[in-house]
Order: structure tokens, then sequence, then C-alpha cells
């Protein structure tokens, strides 16, 4: 784990000594748009037109910001667009590689080792942690966007004209809506078992913890008389709620200390994740080998001993009797 300072590596953990303890996620830094015609997007520069084969995609499996990316590019019909290159799950002292653990790949794009090498190429005095995901333009050499959140957006409609698929995960009518259940499930869920698991003070750990745990008694009770987090339709949202609650029982109840209940003991959101996980196409994007071993081998911060839990078992295949609701 470490950052670049002036295009150079540094072998480094979080600092959380001027937090009280609290994990603070560093803003992303690249925050360009892909759009039809190349004009500029809500922020950054313009000259990044969609086109088929002119981008791609660097992910791990194991990041849940990285899956969203993944199954945006699935559900959109963007795999024969976009292109992909897996990380190996085991992140150490040179962050994310390109090395041998199955399932990963080399990077076929840029030829690197490291994924910092990628950063360096786009911005030679970067000084920024190397995150995934990253969406890569051939054309230019460059990074367009390190943020997934907005990655998914421009997956959701850049491309359309491109693929014929209209399909509109973040709807004008329910926008109000999706951005609200966005901020606090970042928050509170998505960035909260993070803030839980990288607490180094108890009072820092049960902040996230009580927040964590009363957003999903919030979204349980919410998930018990409709189908998805706005309705009767899928969204953005339910997709960002997607991946961490996939991670959850398998990760983040025992690596990050987020043991109050499982999602298996939820009621509705034990079977929404269910649902969501067998929609076409999204499970072929969930590893859960490069999930617990990405955890619990890269931050040996929690667990200097690098041994991987065998369980839990998990049955998300099981009938989860959703589409009743409507
Ligand atoms: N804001 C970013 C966050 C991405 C992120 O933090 N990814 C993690 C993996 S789950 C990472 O690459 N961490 C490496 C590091 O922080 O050094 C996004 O949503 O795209």
């Amino acid at each position: 784990m470490g950052l670049l300072v002036d295009g150079v590596w540094r072998d480094q953990w979080y600092d959380t000594s001027k937090t009280g303890g609290r994990f603070e996620r560093q803003a992303s830094q690249f925050r360009n748009w892909v759009t039809p015609d190349g004009e500029p997007g809500p922020s950054g520069e313009g000259g990044f037109a969609a086109e088929a084969g002119r981008y791609h995609l660097y992910v791990s499996y194991a990041c849940p910001w990285a899956h969203r990316t993944l199954i945006f590019r699935k559900l959109k019909r963007l795999e024969d667009l976009i292109s992909v290159s897996v990380v190996d799950p085991r992140m150490g002292d040179e962050g994310w590689t390109f090395g041998d653990f199955p399932g990963a790949t080399p990077d076929e794009v840029n030829g690197a080792r490291r994924l910092y090498e990628i950063y360096v190429k786009a911005a030679p005095k970067a000084t920024t942690r190397v995150t995934v995901p990253v969406l890569w333009d051939k054309a230019r050499g460059t990074i367009v966007s390190n943020e997934s959140a907005d990655i998914i957006r421009m997956f959701n409609s850049a491309f359309d004209d491109l693929t014929g698929d209209t399909g509109d995960f973040y709807p004008p009518r329910l926008r109000a809506d999706i951005d609200a259940l966005n901020a606090r499930i970042y928050e509170r869920v998505n960035n909260g078992v993070y803030r839980a698991g990288f607490a180094t003070t108890q009072a820092a750990y049960e902040e996230a913890f009580e927040a964590l745990f009363d957003e999903l008694d919030a979204l349980d009770d919410r998930l018990s008389d409709q189908r998805f987090l706005t309705g009767g339709q899928a969204t953005e949202a339910d997709w960002r709620l997607f991946t961490t609650l996939v991670r959850f029982d398998a990760v983040y109840v025992g690596h990050f200390k987020c043991n109050r209940r499982r999602i298996a003991d939820y009621p509705s959101l034990s079977g929404y994740l269910r649902d969501l996980h067998q929609w076409p196409g999204v499970r072929e994007t969930v590893r859960l080998d490069h999930i617990k071993t990405h955890y619990y081998w890269s931050h040996t911060t929690i667990n200097p001993t690098r041994v991987i839990p065998l369980g839990p078992a998990l049955d998300l295949d099981a009938p989860h009797g959703r589409e009743a609701l409507g």
C-alpha cells in the first residue's frame, strides 16, 4: 500500500494520526468525462468522444468501487467496446500490480507491471493515491477518470448511440431520489465499512459502526415493501449498494468488525442482495476469491498473519421471491 509523491512511489499506510483515528478517503484527481461527441462533461476537459475500442478499464475484482464499473460495462453491453485489465488482488509494497493470481490479467495496453506506472504515464509529477478503477484513453495515452461514480454515469449513457442500448439507470424523474440515496449510502455504508475497518481509535470505530447499522436497518425497512431502492425499477443507487452488500458477510463482518448483524440476518436486504446477484450478467462480475484474498492479505495492519478465512458458506443463488413486490 502506498502513494505517488511527485511521480515517485512511496510505500506508506493511511495516516489517521491527524484525524482522531478516522479514515478519510482522498478525492479522485482525474475527473474528465467521455461524452457522445467529446464535449466536456460536468468536470475536467473535453476531447474524450465515445468510440468503440478507444477506452480501457483497469479494475480489481476485489474493489467495490471498481466493481460498479464492471457491472455497468456488463449491463450497458459495453464489453466489446471497452477492454479490461484485472490487477492481482494481493496489494503489497508496490500497490496494485499485474500478477499471476487466477483471473488476474497482464496489462495488454501499456505493458505495465504496477498500476502506478499508468498514473505516472498520464501525469509524470502526480501526487496521488493509486486506486482502481482507472478509465484509460488509448488514443490520447492518458487517464480519463479514476472516479467510479463518474465512470458509471458515462457508461450509463455516453455510448448509447454505438450500442443501441438506451436502458437508463439514472432516469431524470428519479434523479433527486437517487442522489439523496447515494449521498447517505456512500457516507454510511459504502465508505462506512472502511471507516469502521480502518479506524485506529475506539471512538472513530464506534461512530462509523453506529451510522452503518442505523442505515442498514433503515434500508432493510425501505426494501420490505418495494423491490428496489426507488421503487419497482433498479437504478444506479441499487448497483452502488450491491457492491458493498455482496462483500459484507464474507469480509466486512470479520475483517472490518462490522458485526452487529450479517446481511443474511436482514429479512429484506438478504433477498434484495440475491435478487441483484441473479440479475443477468451480474454473477460473472463477482469473484469472492479475489475479494477475500485482497482484504485479508493486503491489510497487514489489520490481519498481520495474512491468513484468509475459508468461510462463510454463502448461497447467493437461492430463490429470493422479490418479483412479487412488483
Ligand atoms: N473514489 C474512488 C475510490 C477508489 C478506491 O479507493 N479504490 C481502492 C480499492 S477498493 C484502492 O485502489 N485503494 C488503493 C489505495 O488507497 O492506495 C472511486 O470510487 O473510484
